[in-house]
């Protein structure tokens, strides 16, 4: 089947595209994409206006767990497929800490066979160590044939560093970057909300900033002794931020990630107890928001991810001290990026797609050729001038745990396609996912 996408307002500069353009889509592949393009002599074409709208690559997300198996009263593999495509996603890496964890290759084929069916590519992450207990390692030759693209204990840290070394020496071998969780859970305790003002305000238990910049001050020092790719997530303070920038400096093989929610909220946010503002790391203050937006600004920033980490009403209820920890993001990240920092021009599409799409590639190693002749057709159509308010109760994702919820926003993703076929509709107010 072929498409002609009219009119476009076309982003990607990695292939020299910025300005309208008209896309030929013929089966997964993209055929043509020129200024203007004749509907004419081709046959069963389907042609959509794209006037007004904006056309790029369709995002990666490099941190989203989607629950299954296990958790599936939080998530599916189905379910978290179908808010990625919603968000404007081709792709998603999936967290390993589901149960059983992906410590070994039967959870990753599983992934691997769900994933053929899903609206969305699902790249396997495998677990650093068994269980993610951090005491003894998964089987890491045995995860890399298996397909895992990474390996991570997300929702742990590997609190022994002689662990975490052997863990990177083994990765190094196999050439997978090591994604971390930053948090000293001696220093972390049973803190609930970032340690200061707001914390002793608040009367609740603090976490502080040193619990996440004590383990990326090892893990860079660890990193540099043993060569592995690491990539830090979810950074929430800015003496994280100059560690990186230090680090880089001496020349340290290292990306790092931020989410829209440290970008956009702080710890004053808790102020309601409202379990939805409850993540880890914690939002932050105030001064590390600003710093995190400056780094957006200047380009410091390697890549945006939304750590997507969805939970039941239930898991979500009750007293702010023991609800779950996490924020379901899949559905919110591309416009309120857009409309709070490419709407007001302090990063541009380009900037958006280095973070967003070309960087997790890089580091997941995984194809993303953007938009030119011969490659696949992943890309989305956003809507700038579509004007919407944040109803979680529209959400694919089962997790409805949002702190956006209500937020009114103008730019919306309207049309999602991967390897060409459309998986997302929002045309005419549809929000309806294709299979
Ligand atoms: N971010 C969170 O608050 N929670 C994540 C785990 C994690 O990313 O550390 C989860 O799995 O729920
Ligand atoms: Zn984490
Ligand atoms: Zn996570």
């Amino acid at each position: 089947m072929n498409r002609l996408i009219k009119n476009a307002m076309v982003y990607d500069a990695q292939n020299d595209k910025q300005g309208k353009y008209d896309i030929l889509v013929n089966n997964e592949k993209i055929a043509a994409i020129e200024p203007l393009i004749s509907d004419s002599g081709i046959n069963n074409l389907e042609v959509i206006d794209a006037a007004g709208k904006v056309v790029i690559p369709a995002l990666i997300d490099i941190h989203t767990h989607l629950r299954e198996p296990g958790f599936e009263e939080k998530e599916t593999i189905k379910t978290g497929a179908e808010a990625a495509a919603a968000g404007g996603y081709s792709a998603v890496a999936a967290m390993p800490n589901t149960s059983p964890v992906a410590d070994n290759p039967a959870v990753i084929e599983q992934l691997k066979l769900k994933a053929a069916k899903a609206a969305v590519r699902i790249y396997p992450i495998g677990s650093i160590t068994q269980t993610s207990q951090g005491e003894k390692l998964s089987e890491i030759g045995t995860l890399a044939r298996a397909g895992a693209k990474a390996l991570s204990d997300d929702g742990n840290p590997v609190m022994n560093s002689e662990i975490m070394r052997r863990a990177m020496e083994y990765a190094a071998a196999f050439e997978l970057p090591i994604i971390d969780h930053c948090e000293d859970k001696n220093l972390s305790r049973d803190g609930v909300m970032h340690e200061g003002y707001y914390s002793t305000i608040f009367g609740l238990q603090g976490i502080p900033a040193a619990a996440e910049e004590i383990m990326v001050a090892r893990d860079i020092i660890l990193a540099e002794m043993t060569g592995v790719h690491l990539h830090l997530a979810h950074l929430s303070t800015a003496g994280s931020l100059n560690l990186v920038k230090e680090a880089r400096a001496r020349g340290v093989k290292l990306s790092f990630e931020v989410t829209p929610h440290h970008l956009l909220l702080t710890d004053q946010a808790v102020k309601d107890y409202d379990p939805v503002m409850k993540v880890h790391p914690p939002l932050r203050s105030e001064k590390d928001r600003q710093e995190l937006v400056n780094a957006l600004k200047n380009g410091e920033i390697d890549i945006l991810a939304t750590d997507h980490a969805p939970h039941t009403y239930e898991d979500k209820l009750g007293e702010f001290d023991y609800a779950a920890f996490g924020i379901s993001g899949l559905e919110t990240a591309l416009a309120l990026l857009y409309d709070n920092f490419i709407k007001t021009d302090l990063i541009n599409w380009d900037d958006l797609l280095r973070m967003y799409y070309y960087n997790p590639a890089q580091v997941l190693a995984i194809e993303a050729e953007g938009l030119k002749v011969g490659a696949r057709a992943d890309f989305l159509i956003f809507n700038p001038e579509h004007n919407w308010t944040i109803d979680k109760n529209k959400f694919k994702s089962k997790g409805k745990n949002t702190p956006f919820n209500g937020w009114q926003l103008s730019g919306k993703n309207e049309m999602t396609f991967v390897a060409g076929k459309l998986v997302y509709d929002d045309r005419e107010g549809r929000n309806e996912i294709i299979y």
